[in-house]
């Protein structure tokens, strides 16, 4: 049984007084017996964030990491850094990084190691642009970039990833996968776990949708037996859509 898991990601939104007010308004109403829920904020607001969730089953997350743990990497953040402010996940390889910011596979691999050596819960992000899409490449890129994610894991690490299965075309545009089309891939990047580190790891690994999810149609993804969460940009950042988002994944 896996734990779903609304993870927001509040991209580069919201300064350290809109954070902090965001958690005061959702406190209680977004934390929701048997669902996870996560709010990955931009860097500055990370202290702030980890000291209003105190005392909340809500947690916190990076958007964003360097593999190193120290070095002259102007404008970088570590895992070593985000595990000292009691930050518990890092997003890695959303595609914005992957296109805006030349995140490659192999750098998106380091990151994920990195997160574990600082006990930081990985959000690994995967998905096919529109051109790939329409070319019939969706489950191969989403097997190269898993495969290439998770490289050189253990078992027991690599059961405690969370992957974001998330169409570019789908993100910020207001268009979805069908529940249907999010779950085929889904299952197929499930397959592709499972071929490398055996059924057991794959069936703990959760693996969420993201592209446009919203309160009225979480449901939807959610009653697919394996899509266990979304990551949610746009709809994480209004306190009320937020709780409706984590209510829907119950
Ligand atoms: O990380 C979140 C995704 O990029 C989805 O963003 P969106 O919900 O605004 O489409």
């Amino acid at each position: 049984m896996r734990t779903p898991i609304i993870a927001g990601n509040w991209k580069m939104f919201k300064t350290v007084a809109e954070a902090t007010a965001f958690i005061q308004e959702v406190k209680g109403k977004a934390e929701v017996d048997g669902v996870e829920s996560v709010i990955c904020a931009p860097y500055t607001s990370l202290p702030a964030l980890v000291q209003a969730v105190k005392g909340t089953t809500l947690k916190v997350g990076a958007q964003n990491l360097h593999w190193e743990d120290s070095g002259a990497f102007t404008g970088e953040i570590s895992g070593a850094m985000l595990k000292d402010l009691g930050v518990d996940y890092v997003i890695i390889g959303h595609s914005e990084r992957r296109a805006y910011f030349a995140e490659t596979d192999e750098n998106v691999n380091k990151k994920v190691h990195a997160a574990f050596k600082h006990g930081l819960l990985p959000i690994v992000c995967v998905g096919e642009s529109l051109e790939e899409r329409e070319a019939g490449k969706t489950k191969d890129v989403c097997r190269v970039q898993t495969e290439a994610a998770l490289q050189g894991l253990s078992a027991e690490q690599a059961a405690q990833v969370v992957v974001a299965y998330e169409p570019i075309w789908a993100i910020g545009t207001g268009k979805t996968s069908t529940a249907q089309d999010a779950a085929d891939v889904i299952g197929y990047i499930r397959e592709r776990i499972s071929a490398v580190f055996g059924g057991e790891v794959a069936g703990k690994v959760r693996i969420q949708y993201g592209g446009s999810v919203k309160p009225n149609n979480i449901r939807e993804f959610m009653q697919k037996e394996d899509i266990d969460g979304a990551l949610v940009g746009g709809a994480s950042l209004e306190p009320a859509s937020y709780v409706q988002l984590v209510e829907g994944a119950r």
